[in-house]
């Protein structure tokens, strides 16, 4: 393990130096479907002209002049009760003083001067007309006409590389002609939780407690950008952490550990002869990226680097200290891994003054309230509720801060209670 690396940053370093850590990872070619909330690499150009040919916004007729008009196809009464291909409509070029019926969607022919919709014609004979409800000029020159290449020219860039792809991002792509689109895939993230204590269902006896991460660490991480591929427990025992963590593929849940980018452990950062995160990375030989942050909670949180290139995260076993661990280390990490930008912090008008702390921020988790952010109740290293209530997460400098003063605050991942 390299001595003194990162050891006891300042949050905000930590925040930066985890992001700097994951190097974007290569990319790959997935079905639009399949890309929804991916980081796009490679920007997303129109392969046509979009839209691809001049069209009809409206069901009705192209004419092409002033009225009366007559057909160069058999005349229809009602154009919506066709039911011909939109390409039917563009066959036949218009003269002056022509029509041809079309649909929303049809193509436009050669000469036509505009559309006039449905509710704005009637038709005698073969004849075709304006009526009462249409304006003297109708249909003006162009209208209810989507001419060719208005939204895009054929090369232009639609979307541009780096976005998380949105609905609508994905419906432009299929509109460019794309069927696949060029992601980072979402860094594969391996949970291994230690704590002889720690029960997973029922009611925990003294000495014992309930596990609070196996049931949401997965859904966290992927709110993150990550996936999840295996969920382990180890024991309390140094040989047993140690194989976790170095994942030699002795059974499928190692295998799916060794080969995944990221390892999030629980527990153990501690110094307690039942802590064993720290020396198993020494004895691994782990190149240790923040070994410490400079916040309350979390303090012990740790960021190593496993021989075989994965990235080892430390969380401390204290629930609310593992979560805020996860939004100043996980968070960074995952984002630097998919190509985005290191999480934007918003700014909150602290709702409360704070005394110095020397040596560490303070993250806090707040409420709005009357414009400022308004500590929660209930906010212990061990505590819950205060964050499970939480609009944000407020960072305090060691400094302290007075009520009013503009203060850094994380945004959570998830949407947040009223
Ligand atoms: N002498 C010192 N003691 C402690 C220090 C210190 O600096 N000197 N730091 C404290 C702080 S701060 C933290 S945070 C914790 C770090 O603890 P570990 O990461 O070693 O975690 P554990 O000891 O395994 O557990 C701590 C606490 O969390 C509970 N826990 C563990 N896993 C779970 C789980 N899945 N669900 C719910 N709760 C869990 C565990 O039972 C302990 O109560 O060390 C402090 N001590
Ligand atoms: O900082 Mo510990 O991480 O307070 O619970």
């Amino acid at each position: 393990m390299s001595a003194g690396a990162g050891r006891n940053l300042g949050w905000e370093d930590a925040r930066q130096v985890a992001h700097a850590a994951g190097k974007a990872m290569p990319y790959q070619m997935v079905p639009l479907a399949d890309a929804l909330g991916q980081t796009l690499a490679e920007p997303v150009t129109a392969l046509q002209e979009i839209p691809h040919y001049a069209s009809s916004a409206m069901d009705g007729w192209a004419v092409s002049g002033p009225p009366p008009w007559t057909f160069v196809h058999p005349p229809v009464e009602d154009p919506r009760r066709l039911n011909a291909p939109h390409s039917d409509s563009g066959t036949v070029a218009l003269e002056p003083g022509q029509a041809t019926f079309i649909l929303t969607g049809g193509t436009v022919p050669a000469n036509t001067t505009g559309i006039l919709r449905t509710e704005h014609g009637q038709v005698r004979g073969d004849i075709l007309n304006r009526n009462d409800l249409a304006r003297a000029d109708e249909p003006a020159p162009g209208e209810h006409i989507r001419p060719a290449g208005e939204e895009a020219a054929s090369g232009s860039t639609a979307i541009p590389a780096g976005v998380i792809l949105n609905p609508a991002q994905i419906a432009l792509a299929a509109v460019c002609g794309h069927d696949t689109l060029a992601v980072l895939r979402a860094p594969r993230v391996s949970l291994l939780m230690t704590g002889d204590e720690v029960i997973e269902a029922g009611l925990p006896q003294p000495g014992q407690v309930r596990d609070t991460f196996g049931p949401q660490l997965p859904a966290f991480v992927a709110m993150l950008g990550g996936h999840v591929d295996v969920a382990g427990r180890a024991s309390d025992d140094f040989d047993d952490v140690v194989h976790a963590i170095s994942a030699e593929a002795t059974d499928a849940a190692s295998l799916a550990r060794a080969s995944g980018d990221v390892l999030i452990t629980t527990g153990g950062t501690g110094g307690s002869s039942a802590d064993h995160i720290r020396r198993a990375l020494a004895a691994l030989e782990a190149e240790l990226i923040i070994d410490g942050i400079a916040m309350r909670p979390g303090h012990p949180t740790l960021l190593a680097r496993l021989p075989d290139g994965r990235f080892l995260v430390g969380l401390p076993g204290n629930p609310l200290a593992a979560m805020m661990a996860m939004l100043t280390v996980a968070g960074p990490l995952i984002a630097g891994l998919r190509g985005a930008p290191l999480p934007p912090l918003r700014q909150v008008l602290s709702g409360a003054d704070f005394e110095p702390l020397p040596g560490r921020s303070r993250l806090v988790p707040y409420r709005n309230e009357g414009g400022r952010a308004q500590p929660s109740t209930h906010q212990r290293s061990g505590m819950l509720r205060g964050l499970a209530m939480a609009h944000g997460v407020m960072v305090v400098p060691s400094a302290g801060c007075a009520t009013d003063q503009p203060m850094q605050a994380i945004d959570l991942p998830w949407p947040t209670p009223q």
